[in-house]
């Protein structure tokens, strides 16, 4: 998929894995809207790539996506700026068992209300160009983790939904694919976090010094995922398994959903 000209709506783009997407993608001539909850830093946020890119390429709405109406305003923003979203990205989440209730509403339900509002804007089948619906997970919605059961679970939800509308007989009528990256721990703010606010932090800070990876290898991972037209399904690994590089497996299987397929030919962990 050629990404210049591409219309593109990001949730969460003030800061981190957000940003990094944002700035690869407009290096790569798309045009994006990003919203986040905070707007004094995503003020300076659509400042500092305004200089860097143009003003007209970039912009920045302020909006909770656990709120619907502000969620369905900040989508509209963009349809209204641009005519069409083409690829639409839910990237906003937070980590915090303490609100767990709240995680809940931003990680989960505020992606699939994401989803649902790009799907509904972008169908073939209902007057739409087609386009790429994109989602920032975690490893931890792959798998199991007793640092955050909650946190596990919203993914966990998110690649649940994600997969079941990849895998619909009726997405060659859609006319949209779906991918997931799923990162391992990932150097950002999300890192800096309190007592509490996950269980067995100590531990925890041990472990993600090892094994974190950073920003740009998520990017780089996202980008190979959202140019391939022929990945439709996917969940992408980003890990440091493997020496480094990030391996990609698809778990669904069905007809018009790409095949499994293994990057740079390393095995996934566990496989020969
Ligand atoms: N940092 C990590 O270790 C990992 C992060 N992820 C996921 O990546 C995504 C991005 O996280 P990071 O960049 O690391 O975090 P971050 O905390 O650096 O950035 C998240 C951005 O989302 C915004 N945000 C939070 N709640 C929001 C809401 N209700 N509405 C709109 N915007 C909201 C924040 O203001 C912030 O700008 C999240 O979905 C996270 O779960 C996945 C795997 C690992
Ligand atoms: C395996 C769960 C990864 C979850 C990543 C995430 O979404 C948020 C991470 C926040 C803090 C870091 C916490 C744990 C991750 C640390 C190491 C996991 C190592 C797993 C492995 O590679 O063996």
């Amino acid at each position: 998929m050629n990404l210049s000209g591409k219309r593109v709506f990001l949730t969460g783009g003030a800061r981190g894995i957000g940003r990094g997407i944002s700035e690869a993608l407009l290096s790569k001539g798309a045009m994006v809207m990003f919203c986040d909850i905070n707007p004094g830093t995503g003020k300076q946020t659509e400042e500092e790539l305004q200089k860097q890119y143009s003003s007209d390429s970039v912009s920045f709405i302020k909006a909770d996506v656990a709120d619907s109406q502000q969620l369905k305003a900040a989508f509209e923003a963009a349809v209204t700026k641009f005519g069409a979203v083409d690829i639409h990205i839910n990237n906003a989440g937070i980590l915090d068992q303490r609100i767990w209730e709240r995680m809940f509403a931003v990680n989960a339900i505020g992606t699939i209300r994401g989803c649902q509002i790009a799907l509904e804007h972008m169908r073939r089948d209902k007057g739409g160009h087609g386009g790429v619906i994109m989602n920032v997970v975690s490893m931890g919605g792959l798998g199991s983790s007793y640092w955050f059961p909650a946190y596990t679970a919203s993914k966990h939800a998110v690649i649940g939904f994600v997969n079941s509308w990849a895998e619909s007989p009726y997405q060659p009528q859609h006319g949209v694919r779906w991918g997931c990256v799923c990162p391992v721990s990932v150097d950002t703010e999300m890192l800096n976090m309190e007592e509490n606010q996950i269980y067995d932090l100590s531990e925890n800070q041990k472990h993600t010094a090892t094994h974190k990876v950073q920003i740009s290898d998520v990017v780089d991972a996202f980008m190979k995922l959202v140019q391939d037209e022929n990945s439709n399904g996917a969940l992408m690994e980003v890990s440091r398994e493997n020496n480094g590089v990030y391996c990609r497996r698809q778990l669904v299987y069905m007809n018009n959903v790409s095949p499994p397929c293994f990057m740079d030919n390393l095995p996934f962990p566990g496989q020969t």
